[in-house]
């Protein structure tokens, strides 16, 4: 599991290595792993390489600054832009003109030339003592930096994000590589298209036992959660899963969301719905029966995908948020919340456990209080008010339950932005929820899992949401 902290939490730590350590020496240790990164990834020979330091008025342009010493010292050429000249880390400064590296100011005339021949770039402008949107001046150097073919190197965090939340406002560093200290920030993981590959570095500070603020699955973590089967397991001990679906309007629906289920665990789905022919000639294995009254004994219930809104569809979706089982609702189910949000008060009240899985227009039409600026704090008050677990698809699909944890997953593609993979989304983490695990593992599991198999998908050149199912592997060998 990837665990991610908050900018306070960070400093916390800093504060016990800083007076263990002092200053100079996690600088240093920030510094040269900073410095080895750019090693590791610009070909030799390194004597002669351009490098140009973006460097800020706080501890953030210091590791820059110490950095490029390093580099120096490898005989790169390096080049500093000094943002407040009054205000730079002296140390840093001192360090890189002793090594023999060329200190200028922003607004030097030959900068722009400087950043556009560079090889590479390290943006030392802001690490978490970051209030964005940059200040004009930084803006302008970092706006010319993204428009070079150079390696970006973040230090800490790319400047222009919002260390607690990935916000971007206004420009932004777009880095390769972001080189991050004593712990993963959350903006990171949410702002990956501008962070890049992220390298953590403890540098002395040590984060262990340490609630995290967000967690996200990785290939390692998701075999450690899916319940695998039991030797003795039958059909039933696997968890059935029950599946309400599809209108003659949206049968595809219907069999996309079955698909999703049946190839994420064995055991049993039964569909109960308008579609049953249809799902059963896709579906052999699923028990396909026109009313849920008439479903039998399930352990989690997936409704919504495709079966209307009106009439006998609010009647269904009644019928299943009146069970005591987990319910995840999706699609045109939470349209029908959105109209009648009494059904979940109820479900909360009776400590009935509910998933609700909205794309943004999904999430606005039942949260209609709650801004999508900041994803993670929308998505965080959305489990809040409605005491269910939500999980927002997106590019970075968030996910947060009613007791204040929250994931972000990592996996997937925008290969995944089309038509009914979302209805295959809620088959595979209804099967995870009737599997038997907690709503926030089982969304955070599911999204991965979903998201691979977009990524196989992609690889293997198919479109088309139905294409999923052939790469959804949720066993441990086929993770990853
Ligand atoms: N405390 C320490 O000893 C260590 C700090 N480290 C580095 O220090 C960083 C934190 O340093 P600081 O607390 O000095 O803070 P930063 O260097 O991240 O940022 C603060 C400075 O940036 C300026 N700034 C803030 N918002 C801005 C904006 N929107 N546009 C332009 N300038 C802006 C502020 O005026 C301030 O001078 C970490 O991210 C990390 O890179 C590491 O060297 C590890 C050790
Ligand atoms: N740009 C993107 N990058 C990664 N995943 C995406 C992107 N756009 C959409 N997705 C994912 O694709 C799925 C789309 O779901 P949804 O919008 O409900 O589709 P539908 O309603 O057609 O089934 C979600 O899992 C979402 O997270
Ligand atoms: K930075």
């Amino acid at each position: 599991m990837i665990e991610a902290y908050t900018v306070e939490q960070i400093r916390a730590v800093e504060a016990l290595a800083l007076a263990r350590d002092g200053d100079a020496t996690l600088m240093r240790r920030a510094s040269f792993a900073v410095a080895a990164e750019v090693a590791e990834r610009v070909p030799a020979p390194h004597p002669g390489r351009r490098v140009v330091l973006l460097v800020g008025s706080g501890n953030n342009g210091g590791d820059a600054l110490y950095a490029g010493a390093f580099l120096r010292g490898r005989g790169m050429a390096v080049t500093a832009l000094l943002l407040s000249p009054e205000r730079t880390h002296a140390g840093g400064r001192a360090a890189l003109r002793r090594a023999g590296g060329r200190i200028l100011t922003h607004d030097d005339p030959a900068g722009p030339g400087i950043i556009a021949r560079a090889e590479v770039i390290i943006d030392g402008v802001v690490g978490i003592g970051a209030t964005p949107p940059l200040r004009a001046a930084a803006a302008e150097l970092i706006g010319q930096a993204n428009a070079t073919d150079a390696l970006r190197v973040a230090v800490d965090l790319p400047s222009g994000i919002e260390p607690d939340t990935g916000q971007v406002r206004g420009t932004c560093f777009l880095a390769d590589v972001t080189v991050t200290f004593g712990g993963i920030k959350v903006g990171l993981l949410i702002a990956d298209q501008q962070a890049g590959t992220v390298v953590n570095v403890p540098i002395g500070m040590d984060m262990t036992g340490r609630p995290a603020e967000v967690i996200a699955m990785t290939d390692g973590s998701l075999r450690q959660v899916l319940p695998a089967p039991a030797p003795a397991a039958d059909k039933y001990s696997g968890g059935l899963v029950g599946v309400v679906a599809g209108s003659p309007g949206y049968p595809g629906a219907a069999v996309l969301c079955v698909g999703g289920a049946v190839r994420t665990r064995p055991g049993m789905v039964r569909y109960a719905g308008p579609q049953a022919a249809a799902v059963v000639a896709r579906w052999p294995e699923a028990v396909a029966v026109d009313s849920p009254a008439d479903a039998g004994t399930v352990q989690a219930w997936v409704v919504g995908p495709g079966m209307g809104t009106e009439g006998q569809s609010i009647t269904l979706l009644r019928w299943v948020l009146g069970r005591d089982e987990p319910v995840l609702v999706d699609a045109d189910g939470l349209t029908i919340l959105a109209a009648m949000p009494a059904l979940l008060q109820a479900r909360r009240r009776a400590g009935q456990p509910t998933v609700l899985t909205p794309h943004d227009r999904e999430f606005s039409r039942v949260f209609p209080d709650i801004e999508l600026d900041d994803r993670l704090a929308a998505v965080r008050r959305a489990a809040w008010v409605s005491g269910a677990t939500v999980l927002l698809k997106g590019h970075r699909t968030l996910i947060a339950d009613p007791g204040g944890q929250a994931a972000v997953n990592l996996s997937g593609s925008s290969w995944l932005a089309t038509a009914g993979s979302g209805d295959v989304l809620s088959g595979v983490v209804g099967s995870l929820l009737a599997a038997g695990l907690p709503p926030l593992l089982a969304a955070s599991a599911g999204a991965f899992l979903h998201g691979r198999a977009g990524q196989r998908a992609q690889r293997a050149g198919l479109f088309g949401a139905h294409a999923l199912w052939d790469h959804l592997r949720a066993d441990p060998d086929g993770i990853g």
